[in-house]
């Protein structure tokens, strides 16, 4: 998906490294308009080409005054007001306006964090449209340093219970800025404010919908994919990967090749199930590789979970790169392209504006990658999924008739059951164990009607030895751990609320079905501190 190609009136955030940057990408798409975040910092150019209708310029955890604090580019003043782009600044965004518009920000005699009551002041605020002065709201701030002088030209239209700015415009040259946050649902107008400054304020429309963003993606597959060229997709049965083989396929039909890899590290009865779902429902051309015994006999032994990840990625890329080899001898040429279901969450995170902070998940752990691929396969890239949230892949996936159960399928990491038999997975029959106590939990989360409540659920084996009393007998046996989370991106995550009843029942049913299991234990910890799986 190529954000110059999308038609419709688009909307810039410009990330000054802001917790909430996603959030307002997200809020503005779910009034059907489009809305791409790149880095605060980018030079002109990159604006220029994304050729934004609206420019939203992010809160960030920098203070103004800091010799490091980042800016938007030079000519960035220049640009909006020749080309008509409104601008609003949220938080740091608005701070960054008054000082580089000639006002002054200082460090605030009060701070304002968590819930804050507003009231417009201004009797004809283009802002607030319609509210009339007096009108009062809860919001959501979080800034110390406040506006002490506006440019010359803009007007306080909102002040907080404490007498400090809330909110400012100056119309004629189409600058705004809030000092909250509208689009955390603490503030309880804030979506109300987005819609009326977009759809009153700006004149945007509300055009972007999925239907299009489909079309335009098949219509972009096919001028770019070469008539006789061949393409690859690693297809591991998850939601992302299929969305994207599908949409694929539509295009190039049969050029598309897609493989899928049995590691032996996948769940209960796993390739028989997806295997069936592409034949019966989807419909696309896979080839199974049953390559088991090579990833398990490459991580005997190996304890380290980042060794193991390693591992994986490796073995993976030799299976792909295997594929890609035969398939250039059946066909004559070698594919060209290799599909991947890269997500919009990890284009963001994986280049993060300048001194945000903010971690890339990577240097947490090393996760499984196709992008890894060795240079040499000279395979082209296309991720048709880029651009877009994982609820919004979803949306995708119904359009494209893929059944409703599939696309809602938690997410299942490359490196599979590696990352949760923790230490050696080659030893005993660990592995078959996690299988079966994982079937168990999972069954008895779909049959309580809870599977689409839960974002992730899985267990963990955590390789230690327990003594319990079962039939009247003394077992020094396996622990296992349960974990469910709920979370909107896999970025941050709580640990779902179970009731106790429901516990009792798949601890009962665990511990008298699964041999060598004597103690089931409930993971009770949000991320962070943890991730959501353990290794
Ligand atoms: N067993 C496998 N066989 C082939 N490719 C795989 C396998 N496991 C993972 N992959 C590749 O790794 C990519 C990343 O996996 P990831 O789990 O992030 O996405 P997904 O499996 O497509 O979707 P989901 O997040 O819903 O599980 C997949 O899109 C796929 O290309
Ligand atoms: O394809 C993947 N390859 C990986 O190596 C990998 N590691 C974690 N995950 C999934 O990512 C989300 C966040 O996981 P963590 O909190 O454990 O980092 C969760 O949904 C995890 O299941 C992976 N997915
Ligand atoms: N949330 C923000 O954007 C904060 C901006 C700035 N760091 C302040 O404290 O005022
Ligand atoms: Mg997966």
């Amino acid at each position: 998906m190529d954000a110059q190609k999308v038609k419709s009136d688009l909307v810039l955030i410009l990330d000054f490294g802001s917790q909430y940057t996603h959030l307002i990408t997200r809020r503005i798409r779910s009034l059907s308009v489009f809305s791409l975040c790149i880095s605060g910092t980018s030079p002109l150019k990159s604006i220029i080409d994304i050729n934004p209708r609206v420019i939203i310029l992010s809160g960030g955890p920098h203070s103004v005054h800091a010799p490091d604090a980042p800016v938007f580019c030079d000519g960035f003043v220049e640009y909006v007001e020749a080309n008509g782009v409104h601008v609003l600044g949220i938080c740091y965004g608005l701070q960054l306006i008054v000082q580089k518009l000639g006002g002054l920000v200082k460090v605030g005699d009060r701070q304002e964090y968590g819930k804050m009551n507003i009231e417009v002041i201004s009797e004809n605020s283009t802002f607030f449209g319609s509210r009339i002065k007096g009108d009062k709201q809860d919001v959501w701030m979080s800034h110390g340093d406040e506006v002490s002088k506006l440019p010359d030209g803009f007007k306080v239209v909102a002040v907080s219970q404490q007498g400090a700015v809330a909110a400012i415009e100056n119309p004629s040259r189409k600058f705004y800025g809030l000092q909250y946050h509208p689009e955390v649902t603490h503030s309880t107008q804030g979506m109300k404010t987005l819609r009326y400054f977009l759809f009153d304020v700006c004149g945007v429309s509300a055009d972007w919908n999925m239907e299009d963003v489909l079309n335009e993606e098949i219509k972009v597959i096919k001028e770019t994919v070469g008539a006789d060229d061949h393409v690859i997709c690693a297809l591991s049965g998850g939601v992302d990967s299929t969305v994207a083989a599908t949409l694929v396929h539509k295009a190039i039909g049969d050029r598309l090749h897609c493989i899928f890899v049995d590691n032996g590290l996948l769940r209960y009865k796993e390739r028989e199930r997806v295997m069936d779902t592409f034949e019966e429902h989807l419909h696309l051309p896979v080839t199974c590789v049953d390559a088991s015994e090579q990833f398990l006999s490459k991580l005997k032994g190996v304890a380290d979970p980042e060794t193991k990840r390693k591992i994986i990625g490796k073995e993976f890329i030799c299976i792909f790169d295997e594929f890609a080899q035969e398939l250039e001898k059946k066909l004559g040429n070698k594919p060209v392209y290799l599909v991947q279901g890269t997500l919009y969450p990890d284009v963001i995170e994986s280049c993060p504006p300048p001194g945000s902070g903010r971690n890339h998940s990577h240097t947490i752990k090393s996760h499984h990658n196709v992008g890894g691929l060795p240079k040499d396969m000279k395979l082209k890239l296309i991720e048709p999924l880029k651009l877009l949230f994982k609820d919004e892949v979803r949306a995708l996936g119904k359009i494209l008739n893929i059944p409703e159960g599939f696309l809602k399928r938690h997410p299942f990491p490359g490196p599979g059951l590696a990352v949760r038999v923790l230490g050696d997975v080659t030893e005993g029959n660990h592995l078959e164990i996690l299988r079966q106590v994982d079937e168990i939990f999972i069954q008895s989360i779909k049959d309580a009607g809870l599977y689409d409540e839960i974002w992730q659920a899985f267990a963990v084996f955590l390789g230690i030895l327990s003594v319990g009393v079962q039939g009247d007998q003394r077992t020094h046996s396996h622990v296992v751990s349960l974990r469910a989370v709920t979370s909107q991106d896999g970025m941050t995550a709580d640990w779902y609320r179970f009731d106790s009843e429901f516990l009792d029942q798949v601890s009962r049913k665990i511990t008298n079905n699964v041999r060598g299991v004597n103690r089931v234990t409930l993971d009770i910890t949000s991320k962070p501190p943890s991730t959501i799986e353990w290794e």
